[in-house]
């Protein structure tokens, strides 16, 4: 008999809180972590760096096929450091240009195929809190528990306003929620793989909600479906 390892399925839209709780929920569970936007991320920046076109499907799937990056942690539930071609790019990764163009190359349907098998290498005992945008629809539909998390288009430019403003970056709240908007139209509409919650997901806005709050949603849900074990 095969020992099905328990997933949990986070998507929503940029500035919901995803990554955060993903992060909080893998680190209490002792689970392991796939930030699946971070290889869209790793993607768009690392064709930069090679000068390939990011409407350059044939290029782009080949560039993400053979993508050299890790993702580095202590243990489980630990933070992770990001190595692209030996370089580290954490936080070289995480600003809205980087984000607008990994948003370009996720809509290539190409670029998905290429990059699944890969997501998919990250369920590993004991269990895998996995955030983007087609973690429960796509990516593991049979997740025994997924989430999706929103808040107001205002509160999330807001949040990412002070994230980012907290990293020293120079931004802007006003073309940061134009970006948010523009962001999540093209994820929303693109055929493949599009933003939308799985039929079974639970829909969580947190608009008005702490992290901690969200977190004991979350794990409220988790202890309903007995899966911390
Ligand atoms: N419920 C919340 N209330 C207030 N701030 C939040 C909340 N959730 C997340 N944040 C903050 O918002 C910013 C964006 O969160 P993040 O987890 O990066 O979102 P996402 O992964 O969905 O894009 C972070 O600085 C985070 O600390
Ligand atoms: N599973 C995923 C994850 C991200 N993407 C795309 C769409 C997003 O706009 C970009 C960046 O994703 P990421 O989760 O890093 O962005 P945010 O932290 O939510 O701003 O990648 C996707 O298409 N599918």
């Amino acid at each position: 008999m095969s020992i099905q390892i328990p997933v949990i399925a986070i998507d929503g839209p940029s500035g919901s809180g995803k990554g955060t709780v993903a992060g909080l929920l893998a680190k209490r569970l002792g689970w392991n972590l796939l930030d699946s936007g971070a290889l869209y991320r790793l993607l768009a920046f690392a064709a930069r760096n090679h000068g390939v076109d990011l409407t350059n499907e044939e290029a782009l799937k080949l560039l993400a096929a053979h993508l050299d990056v890790q993702f580095v942690a202590a243990g489980p539930g630990q933070s992770q450091s990001i190595i692209l071609e030996g370089e580290e790019v954490t936080d070289a990764i995480r600003n809205e240009q980087v984000g607008a163009g990994a948003s370009q190359v996720a809509a290539l349907p190409a670029v998905r195929e290429a990059l699944l098998q890969r997501q998919r290498a990250f369920l590993e005992a004991p269990g895998l809190v996995a955030d983007g945008r087609d973690m429960g629809t796509v990516v593991f539909p049979d997740a025994p528990l997924k989430i999706f998390l929103t808040a107001s288009a205002e509160e999330r430019a807001r949040r990412r306003y002070l994230q980012l403003k907290g990293k020293g970056q120079d931004v802007n709240l006003a073309s940061l929620l134009d970006e948010i908007r523009e962001r999540d139209e093209r994820d929303m509409q693109r055929a493949v793989a599009p933003l939308k919650p799985a039929p079974d997901a639970i829909q969580l806005d947190s608009t008005e909600l702490s992290i901690e709050q969200v977190l004991e949603c979350i794990m409220s849900e988790v202890a309903d479906r007995d899966l911390a074990g």
